[in-house]
């Protein structure tokens, strides 16, 4: 799916409107009346008590007057507050007059009418036409609702929020606890920033112009299910093992070997035809014992990698899990940027050595794939003023070194070289313990085994790595998932997303 700005949503609803030959007024009782069934189907008329409508003065506040008529037609008790303002928009005034008398409309210019905790409340006050920080009569309503501690639903956007770029820390915005938006996803709901305002975040399609989004250049994208169609085919009847590659893992060190056996059964459960680990020697045993599928192929020392194996044999690449910061191993990961041919998958304590020695960046191979988390991230680069900087960041990052960075969060971003970025779908918080970036490293440096290309091994290693999590989720609960119930459901996640052709 693509993330459009503010500007291109105007545009893709004019496109709409241009194309069905409908007037915007048609759009808006769509969009609105989407909302209002989405209400209805979650809150009865006993359950959902009082509903307070709060409309703006824009096209938002319009959708808020259609969604207050649509409620009361259908026995919902409505009321509704206007913000004072100058002029309205068109459809803003045509749903005004539409208002059924028997709504009682209350003028907010006097301050937001009391509200009982744990009211409904529905935010249509401002959406995507917001051009600056709320202040005056709108800001201070905004703070009035935010301390009567209502259960708000925000239309499009919660008001104050700016759809594309960061507002002033000091800012008046709407905290809601559900974000109704229609077709698209906007960037401001992926955000950890901004999670206090949007909270659990919902799209209704309204048939805008397919079209117009297929035609727009999008910067930036949402990665479902649909997109990785055909990427990942199913096995013909007579491959063999040699047709999946030969990855090859540089991981661990003493007292973190846990970190390359997650790695390995990773990269095995994401489909490689062999596997060979690379490990110091106190990783043999565990290793042999642990993952009987790959093979083992032990360092000179006992407790770190100390040399480079012959990279002749291998498809992929991935170096990093557990891997420590010894000098000597430092001086491996030296030789493999010069002596590479292969793809390489960059993670944990090679990352924090590149970070270290910040001059090995320039010889990192074109199409390398980086998977930090944002610590990791800052340490190659510089800490981030906020989360729209840090994408910044990572566009800037990935054009300069030519290369792929999955910079690991909620919704994973991976930023590629040209420029674009892709924010991940799957996964949930239970995820974040110790060992799923291992996880990651395997699934992904697998699927370089495989010859898939780096936007594909990317995108599609963390939509499997997080939909795994999230099957494993159904069966351990969130607080009760470790990395390895990922690994578990590795195999059912990919075969969802594997494209059968029946004839
Ligand atoms: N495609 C869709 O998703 C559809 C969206 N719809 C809804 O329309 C709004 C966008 O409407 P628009 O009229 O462009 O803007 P707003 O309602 O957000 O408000 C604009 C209004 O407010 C003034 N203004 C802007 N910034 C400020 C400010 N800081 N303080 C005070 N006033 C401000 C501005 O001058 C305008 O007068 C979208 O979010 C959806 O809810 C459609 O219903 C159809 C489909
Ligand atoms: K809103």
């Amino acid at each position: 799916m693509k993330i459009l700005t503010a500007d291109q949503t105007h545009q893709a609803d004019q496109a709409t409107i241009r194309e069905e030959k409908i007037t915007s007024e048609v759009l808006m009782e769509r969009a609105a009346t989407a909302f209002t069934d989405w209400l209805t189907a979650r809150q009865s008329p006993a359950e959902a008590g009082e509903i307070m409508v709060l409309c703006g003065p824009g096209n938002n506040g319009g959708d808020g007057l259609v969604a207050a008529r649509r409620l009361h037609e259908r026995g919902y008790r409505v009321q509704v507050g206007l913000l004072p303002a100058s002029k309205h928009s068109d459809d803003f005034t045509i749903n005004r007059q539409r208002l059924p008398a028997a709504v009682p409309v209350t003028d907010l210019a006097a301050g937001l009418p009391s509200i009982q905790p744990n009211a409904l409340v529905l935010d249509a006050l401002f959406g995507t036409g917001l051009s600056r920080p709320l202040d005056g009569a709108a800001a201070a309503i905004v703070q009035q609702l935010n301390a009567a501690q209502a259960r708000v639903i925000a239309i499009d956007i919660p008001s104050g929020l700016l759809a594309d770029a960061p507002q002033p820390a000091d800012s008046a915005v709407v905290r809601a606890r559900h974000t109704v938006s229609f077709e698209l996803p906007k960037l401001a709901f992926l955000l950890p920033q901004n999670a206090e305002y949007v909270g659990h975040w919902h799209l209704l399609p309204i048939g805008l112009s397919r079209e117009f989004i297929e035609e727009t250049d999008a910067a930036m994208h949402f990665v479902d299910a649909t997109m990785l169609a055909g990427w990942l085919p199913e096995r013909p009847k007579f491959a063999h093992k040699g047709t999946y590659g030969h990855a090859l893992l540089l991981a661990g060190s003493h007292g973190k070997i846990g970190a390359a056996v997650l790695a390995t059964k990773a990269c095995l459960h994401s489909g490689a035809g062999l596997l060979t680990v690379r490990v110091p020697g106190i990783g043999y045993d565990i290793l042999q014992i642990s993952a009987p599928e790959a093979m083992t192929l032990t360092d000179p020392a006992t407790d770190f990698i100390t040399e480079l194996p012959d990279l002749k044999p291998y498809s992929a690449i991935g170096i990093g899990p557990g891997l420590g910061k010894e000098k000597s191993t430092k001086d491996v990961l030296v030789k493999l940027l010069r002596e590479a041919q292969a793809p390489l998958v960059i993670d944990a304590d090679a990352l924090n050595l590149l970070g270290e020695n910040r001059e090995l960046l320039a010889q990192l191979p074109a199409d390398s794939i980086l998977t930090p988390h944002p610590k990791e991230f800052e340490r190659l680069t510089q800490p981030a003023r906020d989360d729209y900087h840090r994408l910044e960041l990572l566009r800037t990052f990935c054009q300069q070194y030519r290369c792929y960075t999955v910079l690991k969060g909620a919704y994973t971003c991976l930023g590629a070289p040209e420029g674009t970025l892709y924010f991940n779908s799957t996964g949930n918080a239970g995820m974040a313990t110790g060992g799923s970036g291992d996880v990651l490293t395997g699934v992904i440096t697998a699927l370089r085994a495989q010859h898939l290309s780096p936007l594909h091994a990317a995108v599609l290693g963390v939509y499997a790595h997080g939909r795994a999590g999230d099957l494993a989720a159904q069966e351990t609960g969130e607080a009760g998932l470790l990395a390895g119930d990922i690994v578990r459901f590795l195999g059912p996640a990919f075969r969802e997303v594997t494209t059968r052709t029946e004839f």
